[in-house]
């Protein structure tokens, strides 16, 4: 046989080889699929193959609005792709943002500073009928009676009306169906108070498409999870612990001390029985209360 009969051979059976192979990817392919809402960022589709994971985000990109025509696509690529969404089509995903610290920190400032910013970027229009406007709700829980019922009230004095609730999950059938499928963004401030925080934020981010701003303690006057705040982590976009002032030195307050001798866990109060301190001042602090309440 001669040399160049010996070659075309060679040649030959290296093109049955990489059509093998091809034949091969296509029939072992898992197919993955993570749509992306947005339009601005490139979304990825993943090949799964026996071997290895191919990403072909150009393939996605080239698929978006605005963007030149797609590429030839390669033999083993499947068009169901574009039909696959993680939450199978329904609305948009929402948002859970939490702001936690300790008393007098500005969690309920930097929850109606987030709400107003919501406002600023357009989201829905700002108006006096606001809290009407059909775009924002803010809720309260309703054991918080220090300054008002319904109303959200800083320690500085800033005021908001609120939905004032023993629980979250009412909060829906109270609004009505309506003007809840018209909410954009949900308010819930003092979060520690709400059994039902975890279920409502479940549902409301990731099934109805709302942005649920949560603030809340996140520690209680013996630095213990407070309610389920911190429950909520695992489920958040962002998470922002404030800080406050420590009373007796000035220095950044992480933490709660109780004035008063009462051990129960929920009690309302304000200045009159709580002040924010640092590791240092709650440390001796506590030691004094502990001592005092044992003697009580
Ligand atoms: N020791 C303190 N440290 C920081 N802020 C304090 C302190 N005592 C009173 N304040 C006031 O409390 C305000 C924060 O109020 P607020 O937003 O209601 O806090 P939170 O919701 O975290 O309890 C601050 O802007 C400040 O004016
Ligand atoms: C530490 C601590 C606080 N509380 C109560 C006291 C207040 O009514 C709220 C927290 O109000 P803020 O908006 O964070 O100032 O929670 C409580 O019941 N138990 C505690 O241990
Ligand atoms: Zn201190």
């Amino acid at each position: 046989m001669t040399h160049a009969r010996v070659l075309n051979l060679k040649k030959e059976k290296e093109k049955e080889k990489e059509k093998e192979k091809e034949i091969h990817i296509s029939t072992s392919l898992q197919f993955f699929s993570l749509q992306n809402h947005s339009k601005s960022k490139p979304a990825f589709f993943y090949f799964q193959t026996e071997h290895q994971s191919l990403r072909i985000s150009h393939l996605l990109t080239s698929q978006l609005p605005n963007s030149s025509p797609p590429p030839p696509l390669p033999a083993y690529y499947s068009p169901m792709a574009t039909s696959t969404s993680i939450n199978g089509g329904r609305c948009e995903a929402g948002e859970v943002h939490v702001i936690i610290g300790p008393m007098f920190a500005g969690k309920t400032t930097d929850l109606l500073r987030r709400i107003e910013s919501e406002s600023s970027s357009g989201r829905f229009f700002f108006s006096f009928f606001f809290f009407w406007g059909g775009n924002v709700a803010m809720i309260k829980s309703s054991k918080d009676t220090r300054y008002a019922n319904d109303s959200v009230v800083t320690h500085d004095g800033l005021k908001f009306p609120c939905w004032s609730l023993p629980d979250l999950t009412s909060f829906h059938r109270k609004l009505g169906d309506d003007e809840y499928h018209k909410l954009d963004v949900i308010g819930i401030d003092e979060a520690q108070f709400f059994e039902d925080l975890y279920e409502f934020c479940c549902k409301a981010a990731d099934h109805d498409g709302k942005t649920v701003i949560v603030a809340g303690l996140d520690g209680d006057y013996l630095r213990r999870s407070f309610g389920s705040v911190l429950d909520l982590i695992p489920l958040a976009d962002t998470v922002t612990k404030l800080t406050a002032r420590c009373e007796l030195c000035g220095k950044r307050a992480f933490f709660t001390l109780r004035k008063t001798a009462e051990t129960q866990t929920e009690l309302i109060g304000g200045s009159d029985v709580y002040m924010p301190v640092c590791r240092q001042h709650y440390v001796s602090g506590q030691a004094v209360m502990e001592s005092t309440r044992n003697v009580l």
